[in-house]
């Protein structure tokens, strides 16, 4: 008899039922839980980052042609071993990009408020000028920060038009944003990038953002650093051997997350539309795009700007969209043991990007460069 083609797809992935139900029968499991029993008998997996594609997930996987991740980042994946398998594989570059930046610029502008500070005229260092950096630096450029964009091995392939600095211009500017791939092998290996040397070098007026890989730094340096007085301020949304957090540090950052930086529905949507499309390619399917008619309406679309535009105006604007606080006090709450941490994750509340807030009454420049819809009338 034929078997009817056969998805195996993380729990966690927002509209995968309705964008991969075409393509055959959809089993959904928490991607934490996932075994090599699971595999049997299954034809294409979808995953997310917690899923650790590998030789012992594999073990069994008799029919597998097929492995999509609806996120940025790839290092949960052993892709050397897909490839030797003959196994089609996609992830979804890009795809939270959004939700990244506006993560970064809604918890810099509440730190910059609180502090007392304009974020005009300061330097940015974006470390790893890819998507999710570029989508930091369009941001912070919109706030009139002045970036510095730190990507070695971007500037060894010289085809570029950004102008790179040095690591020791990263050391000494304002804020430290981090956007690099978790890599632990080859000369731009990021692994504890920031390691104890490092951050002792940097000091308590600047700003360290983390909202890559947690792995990319030294968390238990990085406690030593904050104990001794000495870190930076801190706006922290992963963490090393997620969902196991460094407890003791918890307390520290002025914002902390449990790695939801990406997590707009927007941007979770455009993961599972991203890897359904590559699917429909390894088909050789013809791939028609109905994702958006799955996505709600905003709670908010519209506001009237009276005021001219200050720093303030700018971070109630984005917390209007994005309540940052929110979710940095319920992983201070509920998120602190590793059932916690999965369980913020799971249950996300429905994040959406400000481009769904259509602003009327002002036609200022830097709102469309955060991203928000400008109303002309
Ligand atoms: N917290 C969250 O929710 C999210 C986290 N991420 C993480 O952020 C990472 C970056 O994402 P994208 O910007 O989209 O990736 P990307 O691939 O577009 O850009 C990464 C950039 O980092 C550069 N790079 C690599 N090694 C470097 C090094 N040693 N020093 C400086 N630069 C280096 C690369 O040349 C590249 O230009 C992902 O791999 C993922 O792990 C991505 C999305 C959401
Ligand atoms: O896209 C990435 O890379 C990310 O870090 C995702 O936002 C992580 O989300 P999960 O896959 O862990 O749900």
């Amino acid at each position: 008899m034929l078997q009817p083609f056969t998805l195996l797809v993380d729990e966690n992935m927002p509209f995968a039922p309705e964008l991969l139900s075409p393509f055959g029968q959809v089993i959904t499991k928490s991607g934490r839980e996932l075994c090599a029993d699971d595999l049997i008998n299954i034809d294409a997996l979808m995953v997310r980052s917690v899923t650790k594609v590998d030789e012992t997930l594999l073990a069994k996987a008799n029919r597998l042609q097929f492995v999509g991740t609806a996120t940025i980042g790839t290092d949960h994946i052993h892709k050397e071993l897909l490839a030797a398998r003959g196994i089609g594989f996609a992830s979804a570059p890009g795809c939270n990009r959004i939700a990244v930046g506006e993560y970064v610029i809604t918890s810099l502008l509440a730190c910059a408020q609180y502090r007392g500070e304009q974020l005009a005229g300061k330097r940015l260092a974006v470390v790893g000028s890819g998507n999710t950096g570029n989508a930091v630096a369009q941001r912070a450029e919109a706030v009139g920060m002045k970036v510095l964009r730190y990507d070695p091995p971007l500037a060894a392939k010289g085809q570029s038009h950004w102008t790179f600095c040095q690591f020791e211009d990263v050391l000494n500017a304002d804020v430290i944003s981090l956007h690099v791939p978790l890599t632990r092998d080859g000369e731009h290996a990021t692994y504890h990038l920031f390691d104890a040397e490092v951050l002792n070098q940097l000091r308590p007026e600047q700003i360290l953002i983390n909202a890559c890989r947690g792995e990319v730094v030294d968390n238990q340096a990085l406690l030593r650093c904050v104990q001794a007085k000495l870190a930076p301020a801190l706006i922290w949304d992963v963490w090393e051997a997620e969902p196991n957090v460094l407890t003791d540090l918890v307390p520290y950052p002025f914002i902390t997350t449990p790695h939801i930086a990406g997590y707009s529905l927007d941007g979770k949507m455009r993961g599972t539309q991203m890897i359904t499309q590559a699917l429909c390619q390894h088909l050789n399917f013809l791939y028609v795009d109905h994702s958006q008619q799955f996505l709600p309406a905003p709670t908010l679309s519209s506001i009237e700007l009276t005021a001219p535009i200050e720093q303030a105006t700018l971070g109630q604007l984005t917390q209007l969209i994005y309540n940052v606080f929110a979710d940095d006090r319920r992983f201070r709450r509920d998120g602190l043991t590793a059932i916690g941490f999965d369980r913020l994750r799971k249950t996300y509340p429905q994040r959406r990007e400000f481009a769904t807030l259509s602003i009327r009454g002002v036609s200022d420049p830097r709102l469309a460069a955060l991203g928000f819809a400008l109303d002309p009338a």
